[in-house]
């Protein structure tokens, strides 16, 4: 739906397109989409075809070439932008970490101005983790000594704890043993109910068949919107 208000949708953008401004290359153009509460998307496409560019660009970390992107029907403009990023959240495939504890790596996001207000919900988080079967003293660790898995699992703590209505998962995964990945698949999909929405990039088969309702793919530099993946 374009051009005009849709009250259902959570995120919806029209014409976006995003070019490289210096070699010309043409990521996606002109793509106009709406996610809807509950919505379970599958981002798909060859190595190199732009899915990690097309997250961040709706996540508003990279810098769009044309379009709008609205949320609750309001558009996004520098002044809402850091609201809007606390509710469009990327989750990047390589987590970026501080030097801190993982509970400091969580908790630090809540110093900002746009959190100050809100209650940590500690049992959240616990309940959290022990639905991945991480002990409580897993917190205690420090970022530093963490494996590739363990700093994505604390990566998509801290994102949840801010309760963002839309996930833009950028392989979050793909560093876990197969065990964990289905724990983490189990955990997001208990956290999907009615006013929740992902974006979802990965390259395994089967998780994109179980994680996947519909499909977004991307190739050269077109998006087309599906069912069969
Ligand atoms: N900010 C940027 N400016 C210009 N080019 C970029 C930028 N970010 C990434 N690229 C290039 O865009 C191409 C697409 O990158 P991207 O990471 O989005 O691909 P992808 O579809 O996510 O690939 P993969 O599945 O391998 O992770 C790559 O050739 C990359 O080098």
């Amino acid at each position: 739906m374009t051009g005009v208000e849709d009250t259902n949708a959570l995120v919806r953008f029209e014409g976006l397109s995003r070019y490289d401004t210096l070699s010309g290359r043409v990521f996606f153009k002109s793509f106009s989409q709406a996610i809807y509460p509950n919505d379970r998307i599958l981002l798909d496409g060859a190595s190199g075809a732009g899915k990690s560019v097309f997250l961040r660009t709706l996540a508003f970390l990279d810098q769009m070439q044309e379009g709008v992107i609205y949320f609750k029907n309001e558009a996004i403009t520098p002044k809402n932008v850091i609201y809007y990023r606390s509710q469009v959240a990327y989750v990047h495939q390589q987590a970026i970490l501080f030097e801190g504890t993982v509970e400091e790596n969580i908790y630090l996001p809540w110093q900002l101005k746009i959190h100050q207000g809100k209650v940590f919900d500690q049992s959240q988080l616990m309940t959290y983790l022990s639905c991945l079967e991480k002990p409580a003293d897993f917190l205690k660790k420090s970022s530093k000594t963490l494996s590739g898995g363990e700093q994505q699992i604390c990566h998509l703590l801290r994102t949840l704890m801010l309760n963002p209505s839309v996930l833009l998962l950028d392989e979050p995964t793909s560093a876990l043993d197969a065990e964990a990945v289905i724990l983490v698949e189990n955990l997001l999909n208990h956290w999907c109910h009615q006013d929740k929405a992902w974006v979802w990039v990965s390259h395994d088969q089967g998780q994109k068949q179980r994680v996947g309702q519909q499909q977004w793919r991307i190739d050269q530099a077109n998006i087309t919107v599906g069912n069969n993946i």
